[in-house]
């Protein structure tokens, strides 16, 4: 076995939110396996729960019923001591859109992409902590110079790739994107989307891609699974999926995308 694979294993899944009769289902009962072949989309609207599962593999909410393990053993049990949890985010990274708030504006975004590595690896060594942050810089097209600046001296497309940058310099096994290209211009999209899919083939990473927009999902993806209000309606290969829909949602999704001044849904090999 090599020492990137792994197996992260939803049985059951389930999260509701709010009490009594304001109880509501975010995500239906799922199962799900990723391990460091997959190259799993997460499509749906708005409010379909994509977040949500993305969260609860994280640990940022914790489900309300069944059972979520990475190497057979359940979150939980990796978040509650401190050594097993710095180990658990050395093995599975989240990028989530909202950049400008997962970055502290006081402090430079050297700093923020040198913390993972001094706080999850232990790299002290100042020599060491450039070679590694250049290394990245220059794998996302950023200038190494903008690490100076601090998050707000950036645009939106490069405090983008600086928070890509601040994960993938972990080397995860997972890499889970949330909506990582939605609020960038359709141009930087690409280039952001060929950037994680080169790193990802590269360094051998599992990856859940969550978005609404299914030609990034497609292109970046290998399988697909499709929500709608929490429930999965549809999982399958890409190509099966965009060329043979089986669920009508996900025609509609499919039409959504299917007018001439939309982008086109490319698969990807
Ligand atoms: N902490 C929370 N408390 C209460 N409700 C929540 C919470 N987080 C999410 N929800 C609700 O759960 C549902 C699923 O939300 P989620 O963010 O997972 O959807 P999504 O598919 O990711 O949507 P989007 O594409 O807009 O990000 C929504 O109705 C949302 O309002």
């Amino acid at each position: 076995m090599n020492p990137s694979d792994f197996e992260l294993v939803l049985s059951g899944v389930r999260k509701d939110f709010g009490h009594r009769n304001r109880r509501f289902t975010a995500v239906q009962p799922l199962d799900l396996r990723v391990d460091q072949d997959s190259r799993i989309g997460v499509i749906g609207e708005s409010g379909s729960g994509k977040s949500t599962l993305a969260r609860m593999i994280v640990g940022l909410e914790r489900p309300t019923d069944g059972v979520i393990t990475f190497d057979g053993r359940p979150v939980p049990e990796w978040l509650a001591m401190r050594s097993s949890r710095l180990e658990y985010r050395r093995y599975v990274q989240y990028v989530a859109q909202d950049t400008s708030s997962s970055f502290d504006p006081r402090k430079t975004l050297y700093d923020a992409v040198s913390a993972p590595l001094r706080f999850l690896w232990g790299i002290t060594d100042p020599a060491q902590l450039r070679t590694r942050l250049h290394a990245i810089a220059e794998e996302l097209s950023l200038d190494p110079r903008l690490y100076d600046r601090h998050p707000h001296q950036v645009s939106g497309g490069q405090r983008q790739r600086f928070a890509l940058a601040r994960s993938l310099v972990v080397e995860p096994r997972l890499l889970i994107c949330d909506e990582v290209v939605s609020a960038l211009d359709v141009s930087v999209q690409g280039t952001v989307l060929n950037l994680i899919k080169s790193h990802i083939t590269r360094h051998g990473m599992g990856l859940l891609f969550v978005a609404h927009g299914l030609p990034a999902v497609a292109f970046i993806s290998s399988e697909l699974l499709v929500m709608k209000e929490g429930a999965v309606v549809e999982t399958g290969p890409v190509g099966r999926i965009v060329s043979a829909p089986e669920h009508p949602y996900t025609r509609e999704l499919l039409s959504a995308h299917a007018g001439p001044d939309s982008a086109r849904v490319e698969v990807a090999r």
